[in-house]
């Protein structure tokens, strides 16, 4: 199929312009004022829409296989292309574990038999992502994974956290780092603070964070391997990022929708939709995540999609597992409350860049432009109508989000990966 895109507010190369683009053969063949429509292309009016790189969600959780009642990688899929996401890595704690090259392959062919978008495979960075042995870098980096991770977990072994730095770097991958020292979890479910105190639930301390984030900093700096921390969640961590980075230690950070919007003292109540790994800090550590994206200590924006069944996250903050829903929510919650908002933080190039180019960078991810020749990979958005975000309207099969009945602008109305039309809101509403 070719498309001519017409008229749209095009973020191009950290500007916004108004043009036109030519999609063709799956990639941007021109860009251009008053481009006349070809014979074979479909016109798609953009006028007053906002036109961009298909987002980059570097940090997602599909379940599949293993856990398909929460999620697959045709609903989760279908949920990132909702958001606007054309690119997205998935988190390999999955059931096998992605842990060597066959599974890593095995991995790669489901998620482009079944994938809606491009899905970017991480292996484990230890088997079965517990203590005790490596994985064969060089091996699944072969087999196509784009990065390693343990996630879902930190690396409670020094050592262990060493040899896998190296191992990475030498194979070219980036480490992805859930920082969290289990030693001092004490059964945490959400922040420690007066908001557990009221709610009468164990809390997690900054230091479960922090202390295992020194750690890895050290080992960066010994190493002098890439480390991307991910979910970057407290005031002491953006601190820390900074002074590494100011000293030279290759560190990169990403940060989620969630912890940007939310503190724990917005909690309702007894809601499992709040409790997620890490949890919901303080507001002066939101305040701190904010002013960490805004002076380049904090990378990106990752969304760190979670979902879990309605029947898991009804048993309450205590017996439920981590995790909230992202794919669907992260660009038009961030527009609102972020760009839009009666108190603006960012600019929307800021807030694209966040979600296109600078999360590809961390990852040597492929992504994130529309100059001509790129693969065509777009997201159209509405930045004029509000609308009112409703779970059962979720391709994902988790709904266990904090934004529903949140009203919001900036919903997705097109999305084309390497050309192809792969979501619509028209079509979605039918
Ligand atoms: N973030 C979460 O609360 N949960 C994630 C795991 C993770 O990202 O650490 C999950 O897989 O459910
Ligand atoms: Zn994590
Ligand atoms: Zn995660």
């Amino acid at each position: 199929m070719a498309y001519l895109l017409k008229n749209g507010q095009v973020y191009l190369e950290h500007q916004l312009v108004t043009c036109d683009i030519r999609i063709q053969n799956g990639k941007i063949a021109a860009l251009g004022t008053d481009l006349t429509p070809l014979a074979d292309e479909t016109v798609f009016d953009c006028t007053a829409k906002l036109v961009t790189p298909g987002l980059v969600d570097p940090h997602v959780h599909l379940r599949d296989p293993g856990q398909t009642d929460k999620e697959t990688i045709a609903t989760g899929s279908a949920a990132a292309a909702r958001g606007g996401f054309t690119t997205i890595g998935a988190m390999p704690n999955v059931i096998p574990v992605p842990d060597d090259a066959t599974k890593v392959a095995d991995m790669v062919q489901r998620n482009t038999e079944n994938g809606l978008v491009h899905i970017l495979q991480f292996s484990s960075i230890t088997k079965n992502r517990e203590a005790g042995d490596l994985v064969d870098f060089q091996a699944v980096k072969q087999a196509g994974a784009f990065a390693v991770s343990n996630d879902g977990s930190g690396v409670q072994d020094a050592a262990t956290m060493l040899k896998a730095l190296a191992g990475a770097a030498e194979a070219g991958l980036t480490l992805a780092a859930h920082v969290e020292e289990d030693s001092l979890k004490f059964g945490g479910v959400i922040n420690a603070g007066p908001k557990a105190e009221e709610l009468g639930v164990p809390g997690i301390i900054n230091a479960v964070e922090t202390s295992q984030l020194a750690r890895d900093i050290a080992l960066s700096e010994a190493t002098g391997a890439h480390y991307h921390m991910c979910h970057v969640s407290t005031a002491a961590s953006v601190r820390m990022i900074r002074q590494a980075k100011a000293a030279g230690i290759p560190v990169t950070a990403e940060v989620t929708p969630h912890h940007l919007l939310l503190s724990d003292e917005m909690i309702p109540g007894n809601d499992a939709n709040y409790k997620m790994n890490p949890p919901l800090r303080s507001e002066a550590d939101r305040q701190a995540l904010i002013e960490g994206l805004c002076d380049g200590t904090i990378d990106c924006i990752a969304t760190d999609h979670a979902p879990h069944t309605a029947l898991e996250k009804a048993k309450g903050l205590c017996g439920s597992p981590f995790g909230i829903t992202g794919s669907e929510t992260a660009f038009d919650t961030l527009y609102t409350t972020f760009v839009q908002g009666a108190q603006p933080r960012f600019t929307l190039t800021q807030l694209l860049n966040w979600m296109t180019a600078a999360p590809a960078r961390c990852f040597n991810i492929d992504a994130g432009t529309l100059l001509p020749g790129a693969a065509a990979d777009i997201a159209v958005f509405d930045l004029k109508t509000p609308t009112t975000i409703k779970a059962d309207e979720f391709a994902s099969k988790g709904h266990n989000s904090p934004f529903v009945g949140q009203t919001v602008y900036g919903q997705t109305i097109a999305t084309f990966v390497s050309g192809k039309l792969v979501y619509r809101k028209d079509d979605a509403q039918k």
